[in-house]
């Protein structure tokens, strides 16, 4: 095992992951530095979640490496990688994915709770970010009460309040309209940028895309120079993705 360079967050090398045969990503490699906003784009079914999971040790890649801060990732076993997720990580998805049974601010300071942190404590970390993202009035109320462009305001509260080393968000504006995209996208990247959080973004769009420091095309499990789709069709290069790569 080659350790990774010292100044990157989140180091992969060669990963290769297919979801019951079918190629999800086909030898990708990438190093992310500290408090770096990363985004990585690319068509549909171009690899970005399959991405996003390994990294963030949702997903255990089939072949390769991850590495956070120098440790790996790839050989702890999953309780561990639970741990790390929970402690080290947050992530927003399009959809929030929210606890119906909890009320707004618990559901933002779940990652705290979760992790031993008083009630209190826990409740001032999560009113804090729910206030910057014009929540904070709907604190005690349940998400089921609220539009999905508040719910997702929540889970990006959520994402903020563990204090993460990393933010993995996957499509995070794509169900929302164009004035509550700014709005959610200008809070995570100040957040990220005012607490030296790194981010690793994935999305489609290109205006999303040009908010962060660096972009990473992926194209058919494969890292590209471009995101967009070739001219002409490479049956032969682009359907050979396989494990044995
Ligand atoms: N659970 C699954 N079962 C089978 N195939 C899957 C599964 N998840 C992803 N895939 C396949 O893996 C490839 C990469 O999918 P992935 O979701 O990572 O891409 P994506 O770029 O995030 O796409 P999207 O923007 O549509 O979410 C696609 O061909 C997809 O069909």
């Amino acid at each position: 095992m080659v350790a990774p360079p010292d100044n990157d967050v989140i180091w992969a090398r060669s990963l290769h992951y297919s979801h019951n045969g079918s190629p999800g990503l086909c030898g990708v490699s990438l190093g992310v530095r500290d408090a770096e906003i990363l985004a990585v784009t690319g068509p549909r079914g171009s690899g970005k979640t399959t991405l996003l999971h390994c990294l963030s040790g949702r997903l255990a890649p089939q072949q390769g490496e991850v590495w956070f801060n120098s440790v790996p990732v790839h050989t702890m076993n999953p309780r561990t990688r639970e741990r790390l997720r929970r402690e080290r990580f947050g992530w927003i998805s399009s959809d929030p994915e929210l606890v119906g049974e909890l009320t707004v601010w618990e559901n933002a300071a779940l990652p705290l709770l979760l992790r031993g942190v008083s009630r209190r404590a826990a409740k001032k970390a999560a009113t804090e970010w729910l206030e910057r993202l014009d929540i904070a009035a709907f604190a005690k109320k349940r998400p089921h009460t609220l539009l999905q462009a508040q719910r997702q305001r929540i889970s990006v509260a959520r994402a903020l309040a563990g204090g993460p080393t990393v933010v993995f968000a996957d499509e995070p504006t794509a169900t929302l309209h164009r004035a509550d995209r700014s709005q959610v996208l200008r809070t995570l990247t100040t957040a990220a940028r005012s607490h030296g959080i790194t981010v690793v973004l994935a999305t489609h769009d290109d205006e999303v895309a040009a908010l962060a420091d660096r972009t990473l095309p992926l194209l058919d499990g494969r890292r590209v120079a471009t995101g967009s789709l070739p001219a002409e069709p490479e049956a032969e290069g682009r359907a050979a993705c396989s494990l044995s790569v």
